[in-house]
């Protein structure tokens, strides 16, 4: 699905990520972890377009068919089939609920501007079906009773939720959540999780997060990388990770 090819990427004399490489197979979620400052954000930004790596390819092959990605343009690599979720988060937040999963939509809307501005029956046709997925969306993260309401007027876990909405309507193949647990309790997390294994099961997805809650990594995690100064430091499942000495002086032991 994405291989990550010895990817380095300096930002003048930082370097925040050195020599990377990992593969990711279709349909494994994958943690990122590390601690802060370690470039697991770069790395998203180098996979998703937001930074050309200084060094390295990346390449995502989701039916067998390898593109090179890393001088493709964002919007082009979410074209491809990859959407990612934000540390922050980044909605609309004036615009309402249903309206955030609209903008996601677009990317996969067929008819081009012209027809939309003259409204062909083409574009009204595709209208309708972004409405009816956005709603079929919106239920699937459990959003529907308040698709009207404003983005901002959202409690924290359910704006990530949000977020995971507009991501999905984009239709990746492969989907990146940056700290999809950050600021939430104990209880939100545990229905996190059961709700990335949902999504990833009814939308056939690949996932790749960064988390620092390691309940969330150590429980719906198969794979886990470990990052410590930009260098990959181990690699393995949950329980190679938990008893790998270099993981628990770099990250576990800084807790
Ligand atoms: N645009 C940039 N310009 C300069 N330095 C940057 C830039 N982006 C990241 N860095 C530096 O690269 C290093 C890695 O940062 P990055 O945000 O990727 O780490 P992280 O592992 O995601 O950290 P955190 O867990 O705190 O989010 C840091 O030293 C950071 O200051």
């Amino acid at each position: 699905m994405l291989k990550i090819d010895n990817v380095t990427m300096k930002f003048g004399g930082v370097v925040a990520v050195n020599g990377f490489n990992c593969y990711i197979e279709n349909g494994q979620v994958v943690g990122l972890i590390g601690p802060n400052g370690a470039g697991k954000t770069t790395i998203f930004n180098v996979v998703t377009g937001v930074y050309k790596p200084t060094e390295g390819e990346i390449i995502f092959d989701p039916e067998g068919k390898e593109e090179k990605i890393s001088k493709l343009r964002p919007d082009q690599i979410a074209k491809l089939g990859i959407c990612r979720t934000f540390q922050n988060i980044r909605l609309f937040k004036e615009l309402s609920v249903v309206e955030n999963v609209f903008i996601g939509s677009h990317l996969r809307l067929k008819s081009n501007v012209f027809s939309s501005i003259i409204r062909l029956p083409k574009y009204n046709n595709e209208e309708r079906q972004m409405m009816e997925k956005a709603f079929y969306l919106l239920e699937k993260v459990g959003l529907y009773e308040e698709k009207n309401e404003k983005a901002f007027s959202l409690p924290y876990g359910k704006q990530r939720r949000l977020e995971i909405a507009r991501a999905l309507a984009t239709e990746p193949k492969l989907l990146l959540l940056d700290e999809p647990a950050a600021g939430m309790n104990p209880q939100e997390t545990q229905e996190l999780m059961e709700f990335i294994a949902e999504i990833k099961e009814e939308f056939d997805l690949t996932i790749f997060l960064i988390e620092h809650h390691m309940e969330v990594v150590m429980g719906i995690c198969e794979k886990i990388l470990v990052l410590d100064h930009g260098t990959l430091i181990s690699q393995g499942s949950p329980q190679e990770i938990q008893n790998d000495e270099r993981v628990i002086e770099a990250y576990l032991g800084v807790e």
